[in-house]
């Protein structure tokens, strides 16, 4: 994702609110020698998986609605996952593109079995209907023929997902510049990659084009390794978690600052240590140490994005 990569240096050389501190990079590169700890696809295991179409389905759905959990303090991507997991153990039909474009807010929430209306749900439904309407316009109604047409390519998939499905462009501007950080597209493509283990649906001949995916736990884990300074008013905000704005240049600096901190240690260590890392291995390991965390304070943005 050359577009993901370049926006993000792009904003890094011109972030006033935060900065990324390459001395850190280095620090943490050395004490790890390296190796950076392996984290296994669905080491939670909580996602559906029948290494067949209907696992492409559930991702595709998982990751339309993998956003902006932290507004309800109870709910996170846990419930989301592995709620759409038995509701598609319990009726295979539930994600099928027709039943997509009709779901309402109170039956998103009976289908995750969860309690009390979602946070933004409208958003979530309308994501859910953009979902099934196009997979049944463009794609004879599934996720899998979708994944087909991108012939192996990740960097194809993404532009036909960001094409076909506004709800996927992620992007924002940035002191007048389209900047693109691709969050849940890319992040699909890592899910099959992950979960098919490279194989069948999630064989992508290009995956190290992925960067990582600039959600509010990565940031956290940055800052905390020191990696990402931030000026102390953005520090003062998140730590007493008022709300960032969508779309104004503290958010897209943390984000944009994420993803390239991470390519910038990813080089490192290729280099130093002679690896073929990728950058999907850093993030699945800094966001396995984030969600552990739960002291980490995060930036709290309302967003369809991440
Ligand atoms: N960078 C990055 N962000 C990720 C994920 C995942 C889950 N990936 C699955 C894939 C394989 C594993 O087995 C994981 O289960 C979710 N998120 C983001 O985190 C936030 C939710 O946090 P909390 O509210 O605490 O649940 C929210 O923005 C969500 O979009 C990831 O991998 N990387």
């Amino acid at each position: 994702m050359e577009a993901v990569r370049a926006s993000a240096a792009w904003v890094a050389s011109r972030s006033s609110h935060v900065k990324v501190d390459m001395l850190e990079i280095e620090k943490a590169v050395d004490k790890i020698q390296g190796n950076v700890p392996k984290v296994e696809w669905d080491f939670e295991g909580i996602h559906y998986f029948d290494n067949g179409p209907l696992t492409v389905q559930y991702l595709f759905v998982l990751d339309a609605l993998n956003f902006c959990f932290w507004p309800d303090k109870d709910l996170t991507y846990d419930n989301l996952a592995s709620g759409l997991k038995l509701a598609l153990e319990k009726d295979k039909s539930a994600l099928d593109a027709d039943r997509l474009k009709n779901y309402t807010g109170p039956q998103l929430r009976e289908l995750l079995n969860w309690p009390r209306p979602l946070p933004i749900e409208e958003e979530r439904v309308r994501l859910l209907h953009e979902v099934g309407l196009e997979l049944e316009r463009s794609f004879g109604g599934e996720a899998a023929n979708l994944v087909k047409s991108a012939g192996n390519s990740a960097a194809s998939l993404i532009e036909l997902i960001t094409r076909h499905f506004p709800g996927f462009r992620d992007h924002s501007l940035y002191k007048g510049h389209q900047v693109f950080l691709y969050k849940r597209a890319q992040i699909f493509v890592a899910d099959l990659w992950g979960a098919f283990k490279g194989e069948n649906y999630g064989q992508f001949d290009d995956i190290k084009s992925i960067t990582i995916f600039a959600d509010y736990i990565v940031p956290a884990v940055l800052r905390e390794l020191g990696i990402l300074k931030y000026e102390s008013s953005l520090c003062c905000s998140i730590d007493s978690n008022r709300e960032i704005v969508p779309g104004s240049e503290e958010e897209v600096e943390i984000r944009a600052c994420s993803v390239h901190a991470v390519e910038k240690m990813r080089e490192l260590i290729n280099k130093k240590f002679g690896k073929q890392l990728l950058s999907i291995d850093i993030d699945l390991w800094l966001w396995s140490v984030g969600v552990q965390n739960m002291a980490l304070s995060h930036h709290r943005t309302l967003s369809i994005y991440y």
